[in-house]
C-alpha cells in the first residue's frame, strides 16, 4: 500500500515498535465536555495476552476499550494498531492487520434476527461466502462455545447465558476463505455483571477457552490471539486474565500480573482488593 493511500484509509507510516506488540496505547487522553476522563493513560497489549483492566466506578474502563476498539478518537495522545498508528476512528479492521471485536455486556443481539443470523450477521452482510458455508461455519462457532441445535431460535428463546455465548461466537466468526486471517483481539466489556457466582464461572472458563491458549468445546485451540477484559469481579481477575492494569484518576497506576494483585504494597491496590473504605480512594 502506497503512503498517500494509506493515509486516506486512516492508517499512519509504520513505527520502530515490538513485533508482538497488537495494540498500543500511548499517553490517551479523553474529556466529555468538561469532564477530563483519560488523563494520559499508557499500556500494550501483546500477542497472547489476557488481560484486566481493573479501577473504581467510573474511571474511564469502559472508555478505554471504546478507544481501543476505534469507537472513541483520543483528544490527545496515540493509537498503535500492531506498530501503525491510526488516525481518528477505525473504519475498516482489515487495514490495519488486526480485528479487534467489543463484546458488550449485554449480549447486543438483533431481537427480530435468529441465532444463525445474529451470528453469521456480518458474513452475510460482507462477505461472498454462499448462504450453506455461511451457515455451517455458523453451527461451528456455536458448537465451539458449547451450544447446539439453537440456529432457529430467536434470542428471547434463549436464557441470559445462552445469550452470551451466542455473542460470543458472534465475535469468534470469521471470513475464513481469505487468503490472510488477520490475528483478533477481543475486548470484554463487564462480562461477568450481575451474573450469579457459577454464571460467572462459565462466562470466565468460556472467555479462556476461546483464546488461542485455551481449548473450545472440542478440545480445539481456541481463535482469539488477545483479550481483555474490564471487570469488578474478582472471580473474574482471578480466573480469566493473566495481568492487570489498574486505571485511577485517568492513569494506570498499576500494572502486574495477577497474583501480585492480592499481595501488592501499593496503597490504592489494596484498598481495592480488600474493599476498604479506608485509603486514597474516596468515593
Ligand atoms: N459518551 C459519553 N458522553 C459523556 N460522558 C461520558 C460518555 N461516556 C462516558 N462518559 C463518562 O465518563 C466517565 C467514565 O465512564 P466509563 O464508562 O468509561 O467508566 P468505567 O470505569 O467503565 O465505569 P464503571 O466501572 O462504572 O462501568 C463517567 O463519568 C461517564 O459518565
Amino acid at each position: 500500500m502506497n503512503s498517500s493511500i494509506s493515509d486516506n484509509l486512516g492508517v499512519g507510516k509504520d513505527v520502530g515498535v515490538e513485533p508482538d506488540v497488537l495494540i498500543e496505547c500511548r499517553d490517551v487522553h479523553k474529556s466529555f465536555g468538561d469532564k477530563q476522563i483519560l488523563r494520559g493513560v499508557s499500556f500494550k497489549i501483546r500477542q497472547g495476552e489476557a488481560v484486566g483492566i481493573i479501577g473504581p466506578s467510573g474511571t474511564g474502563k469502559s472508555t478505554v476499550l471504546k478507544v481501543m476498539a476505534g469507537l472513541l478518537a483520543p483528544d490527545k495522545g496515540e493509537v498503535f494498531i500492531r506498530g501503525r498508528k491510526r488516525h481518528g476512528l477505525v473504519s475498516d479492521e482489515e487495514i490495519s492487520g488486526l480485528r479487534i471485536g467489543l463484546v458488550f455486556q449485554s449480549a447486543a443481539l438483533f431481537d427480530s434476527l435468529t441465532v444463525r443470523e445474529n451470528v453469521g450477521f456480518l458474513l452475510y452482510e460482507n462477505s461472498k461466502m454462499s448462504e450453506d458455508r455461511i451457515a455451517e461455519l455458523v453451527a461451528e462457532n456455536l458448537s465451539a462455545v458449547g451450544l447446539k441445535g439453537v440456529e432457529d431460535c430467536l434470542p428471547s428463546e434463549l436464557s441470559g447465558g445462552m445469550k452470551k455465548r451466542v455473542a460470543l461466537a458472534r465475535s469468534i466468526i470469521f471470513d475464513n476463505t481469505k487468503e490472510v486471517v488477520e490475528p483478533e483481539v477481543l475486548l470484554y466489556d463487564e462480562p461477568t455483571a450481575g451474573l450469579d457466582p457459577i454464571a460467572s464461572t462459565v462466562v470466565e472458563d468460556l472467555i479462556r477457552s476461546v483464546h488461542m491458549k485455551g481449548e473450545d468445546a472440542h478440545g480445539k485451540p481456541g481463535k482469539i490471539t488477545s483479550y481483555v477484559v474490564v471487570t469488578h469481579q474478582h472471580s473474574t481477575i482471578k480466573r480469566a486474565v493473566d495481568r492487570l492494569l489498574f486505571l485511577y484518576e485517568g492513569r494506570i497506576v498499576w500494572e502486574g500480573m495477577t497474583d501480585e494483585f492480592t499481595t501488592s504494597t501499593n496503597p490504592i491496590v489494596r484498598q481495592f482488593a480488600s474493599g476498604s473504605l479506608d485509603g486514597p480512594i474516596k468515593y
